[in-house]
């Protein structure tokens, strides 16, 4: 099979129109704390326009598929950047490339009726289009994670740099030729080139939106909505995961069970709101009483649970007396509370047996008076 320009502008168009709907479609139904995704669903469209404004060279006038055909390619790849901040939580964006929408459009109007070059207008679009996705690539590298659709929007974005380049470097040294339309294997590989980009960052971007709810349900999954601590079934699944790997190193952990003092009068006195934000001052103080590998599990209502691998019992008493401080530094939201804590006891120790330990040290600590610490 003979691959022409054309045949390919119109698989690039094809192409742009299947990854529109499934990206309007996504837009359409993804939570709308999904950012992006309609700059992303957008993006395709442009190219779409473009391809079909180009694959009619010969049959509209220049305006359109000359001047109109590379702006939509442009303007698809500014919004496609736009897409990429909104999602990564960064305005901007749209005032400098605007006017480099603009410029390229007068340049584009000059060498198109004025002083009529193909292959000048070829080296400003190559750098413009180089800038652009130059721009989105440092943006991603600064700001995006190391996971796999950002890699690969950040590869298929590298890549094409070079395809520019490459061209840029035709026109320099005289062979950019006359037309795109020409079918030369120097424009099939570039509008091939353009057909792949085209593809992969649609796919990425939907990789991208994709991972993103993943994550967010599996945090949705494990977490306790009011004060973002893990919910009881994770918490518990993390404690005897650190018991297995106690039993196999000899390494045990600490577990504390901490108890709001007084909590239903708090309720009662101040209200149920009033409650909620104690409960979640509570949760922030305590977690930056704890190192990074510690956990804090909402255990039920007002009981909270805190794993502390590899700890014994004197440096989990230490943790205990740090919270302890943290809620009583003043704050108008802060709390007293009762902690039970245990220690693994070795190879037969069990989660149950040290839940049970825990509960048992908390209930001392209540009846001996509450706002303190005992141990089981
Ligand atoms: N605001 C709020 N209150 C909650 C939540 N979950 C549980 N509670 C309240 O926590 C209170 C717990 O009361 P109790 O079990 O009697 O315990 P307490 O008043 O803290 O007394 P001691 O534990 O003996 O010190 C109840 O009034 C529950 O309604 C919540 O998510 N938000």
């Amino acid at each position: 099979m003979q691959l022409d320009p054309r045949s390919l502008i119109a698989m690039a168009g094809f192409m742009s129109a299947m990854m529109a709907v499934v990206l309007l479609f996504m837009r359409r139904n993804y939570p709308p704390n999904i950012r992006g995704l309609d700059y992303w669903a957008a993006a395709p469209v442009l190219w779409l326009v473009s391809a079909v404004l180009f694959g009619s060279r010969g049959e509209l006038p220049q305006s359109l598929t000359v001047v109109l055909a590379n702006q939509a390619l442009l303007l698809g790849a500014a919004v496609y950047y736009i897409g990429s901040r909104r999602f990564l939580g960064h305005g901007g964006g749209w005032a400098l490339w605007g006017s480099v929408a603009v410029a390229s459009t007068l340049v584009h109007i000059w060498l198109t009726y004025v002083t009529p070059s193909y292959a000048l207008r070829v080296a400003i679009f190559s750098l413009l289009m180089t800038v652009l996705y130059g721009a989105h690539l440092r943006f991603l590298l600064r700001h995006g994670d190391k996971g796999f659709p950002i890699r690969l929007v950040q590869v298929v974005l590298a890549l094409h740099i070079l395809v520019l380049l490459t061209r840029f470097a035709s026109v320099l040294v005289g062979r950019a030729g006359s037309d795109i339309m020409e079918p030369s294997p120097f424009q099939t590989a570039y509008v091939g080139a353009y057909v792949l980009t085209v593809l992969m960052l649609s796919i990425g971007a939907i990789l991208l939106a994709t991972d993103r709810v993943r994550t967010e349900l599996e945090h949705l999954a494990t977490h306790d909505s009011l004060t973002q601590t893990l919910n009881r079934r994770a918490v518990m699944q993390l404690c005897q995961e650190e018991l297995d790997r106690a039993r196999r190193y000899g390494h045990g952990p600490s577990i504390m069970m901490l108890d709001l003092d007084n909590f239903k009068a708090v309720n009662d006195t101040h209200g149920h709101q009033h409650g909620d934000a104690v409960l979640v001052h509570f949760a922030a103080c305590t977690k930056s009483a704890l190192r990074s590998e510690d956990r804090l599990g909402r255990y039920g209502g007002e009981e909270f649970l805190v794993l502390l691998p590899d700890t014994d019992a004197p440096a989990a008493h230490h943790v205990a007396q740090r919270i302890h401080a943290l809620l009583q530094a003043g704050h108008p939201l802060d709390c007293q509370l009762s902690i039970g804590v245990t220690s693994w006891q070795g190879q037969t120790d069990t989660l149950d047996a040290m839940l049970a330990r825990a509960d048992a040290a908390l209930y001392q600590a209540k009846k001996r008076g509450r706002n303190q610490t005992c141990a089981g």
